[in-house]
C-alpha cells in the first residue's frame, strides 16, 4: 500500500497544530518530522519539545527522520516524545548495527536513510533487521530542493536488493518529490512518498487530493 507522508518541516509553524489537523483530515496515515542538528546537516530545525507538543494532538503514524550525528544518545527521548518509527542516517552512526537494534527493542520500527552519494551495501547485514530504508533523493537539510534523477536507479536496485533478501521493507523516499514526478518513484518501486513543499504550498487538502489521484491510477495499473 502507497502510504503519503507530509515533511512538516514545510509548513507553517505558526499554525502548525491546524496545518497538522489538515493533514490528518485529508487521510494521510503518516506524518514525517525532520530533526536536524546543524552539524550532520547544516541546518537546524526543531527537536524533543515541539513533537511532544504536537503528538498531544495528533493520531498520525511520527516518522521521524533524525539528520543528527550519533542519535543512538537520544533514542529513548525520541521514543518518550512520541516517535512511532526512527530513521537514522547511515552516515551518521558509528555502530549502526546497535543503533538500530536499540530503536527495535525500544518497541518502535527502525528506519534507515541514506545519502544521495551513500552505496546500498551499507544495507547488506542489515536489511534484514529493519522495517524501512529511506533514500534520499536530495542532499539533507533543507526542502524545496529539485528531485536528484539518479535517485530512480537506486530505488530500482534497493527494491531488488531487498527482495533477494527476502527483506519485508518500506522504501521511503524524500526530496523533491511533487505530484509530477511521483508516479515515476512508485514505479521504480518506492512506497512511503515525503513531500513537504509541495503539500503545505497552497492548499494543503488539495495537493494531498493530486497526489492520491496519483496513487488511484498508480494502483489501477498495478493491479
Ligand atoms: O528530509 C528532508 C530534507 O532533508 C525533507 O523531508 C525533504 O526535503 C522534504 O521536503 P521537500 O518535499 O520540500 O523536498
Ligand atoms: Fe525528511
Amino acid at each position: 500500500m502507497i502510504k503519503l507522508a507530509p515533511s512538516i518541516l514545510a509548513a507553517d509553524f505558526n499554525v502548525l497544530g491546524k496545518q497538522i489537523k489538515t493533514v490528518e483530515e485529508a487521510g494521510v496515515p503518516y506524518l514525517h518530522i525532520d530533526v536536524m542538528d546543524g552539524n550532520f546537516v547544516p541546518n537546524i530545525s526543531f527537536g524533543i519539545p515541539v513533537i511532544s507538543s504536537i503528538r498531544e494532538k495528533s493520531n498520525l503514524i511520527f516518522d521521524v527522520h533524525l539528520m543528527v550525528n550519533e542519535p543512538e544518545r537520544l533514542l529513548e527521548d525520541f521514543k518518550k516524545a512520541g516517535a512511532d518509527i526512527i530513521t537514522v542516517h547511515a552516515e551518521a552512526c558509528t555502530h549502526l548495527h546497535n543503533t538500530i537494534h536499540k530503536i527495535k527493542k525500544l518497541g518502535l520500527k527502525a528506519g534507515v536513510s541514506l545519502n544521495p552519494a551513500t552505496g546500498l551495501n551499507v544495507l547488506d547485514y542489515i536489511i534484514n533487521d529493519i522495517d524501512m530504508v529511506l533514500i534520499m533523493s536530495v542532499n539533507p537539510g533543507f526542502g524545496g530542493q529539485a528531485f536528484i534523477p539518479s535517485s530512480l536507479d537506486k530505488i530500482r536496485d534497493l527494491k531488488e536488493k531487498a527482495q533477494k533478501a527476502g527483506a519485508n521493507i518500506d522504501i521511503e523516499v524524500d526530496g523533491g518529490i511533487t505530484p509530477d514526478n511521483v508516479a515515476d518513484v512508485l514505479e521504480a518501486g518506492a512506497n512511503v512518498i515525503v513531500s513537504g513543499t509541495s503539500i503545505f504550498e497552497g492548499d494543503i487538502a488539495a495537493n494531498i487530493n493530486r497526489y492520491y489521484e496519483v496513487f488511484r491510477k498508480f494502483e489501477q495499473q498495478h493491479k
